[in-house]
């Protein structure tokens, strides 16, 4: 059985910290694993184009990584409402795999992080969906099945999981958060198990 690709950028670990959440909620489906991979910075004058990756914590993603996974888990902070420049740079990139349909029929998912609660997480998710369908991906949220969802009091949404860093950006998720990001995770892993049976 193919991983789950669970694909990131994080700056301060707020977003990473919700990719090791939605990766264990992957592994608590039978048979399935997350693969995590996260995205190098870009910067307006580069001088090297692709920095070392970090000693620690997940590799850079390859293309292979894609048309290897039976599912995509994709993570970025909310920058101004929307997705961060090195997510969109990544996905600018991949001209090739929408010509060959390398998603197509794998199921996806978002989350994202902010400082603050009202800071724009939904249009962050939302707009990170519409380059999904494009490639063909088949979209999963989190329905309101899961309890944590009419009562957190922080991040988690239908929309995708989430994390409220606050104004000291902490980037360890509440515990209602931490639920809700292992829930989409099992729910891409059961769904990408159902569409390859
Ligand atoms: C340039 C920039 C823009 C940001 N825009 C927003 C925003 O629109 N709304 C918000 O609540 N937080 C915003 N933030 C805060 C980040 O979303 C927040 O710190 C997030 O938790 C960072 O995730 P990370 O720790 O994984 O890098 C912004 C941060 C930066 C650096």
């Amino acid at each position: 059985m193919p991983d789950i690709l669970v694909l990131y950028y994080s700056r301060g670990g707020s977003v990473a910290r919700l990719a090791r959440q939605i990766a264990r909620g992957i592994g608590e489906v039978d048979g399935m694993q997350a693969r995590l991979r996260t995205l190098p910075p870009v910067a307006p004058v580069t001088t090297v184009a692709a920095p070392p990756e970090p000693e620690d914590g997940a590799p850079y993603v390859e293309p292979h990584d894609l048309a290897d996974c039976a599912g995509l888990l994709l993570g970025s902070p909310t920058r101004f409402g929307n997705m961060a420049a090195p997510v969109k740079h990544f996905l600018d990139t991949l001209g090739a795999e929408w010509a060959s349909g390398t998603l197509v029929g794998k199921p996806a998912g978002v989350f994202t992080s902010t400082a603050t609660l009202h800071g724009g997480q939904e249009s962050t998710l939302l707009t990170m969906l519409v380059p999904l369908l494009h490639h063909g991906c088949v979209i999963a949220g989190i329905p309101f099945t899961e309890p944590a969802l009419s009562t957190t009091r922080s991040g988690g949404t239908p929309y995708g999981a989430s994390h409220v860093a606050g104004g000291d950006d902490h980037p360890e998720p509440t515990e209602e958060e931490a639920l809700l990001a292992r829930a989409l995770g099992r729910r891409v892993a059961v769904l990408a198990r159902k569409l390859q049976a």
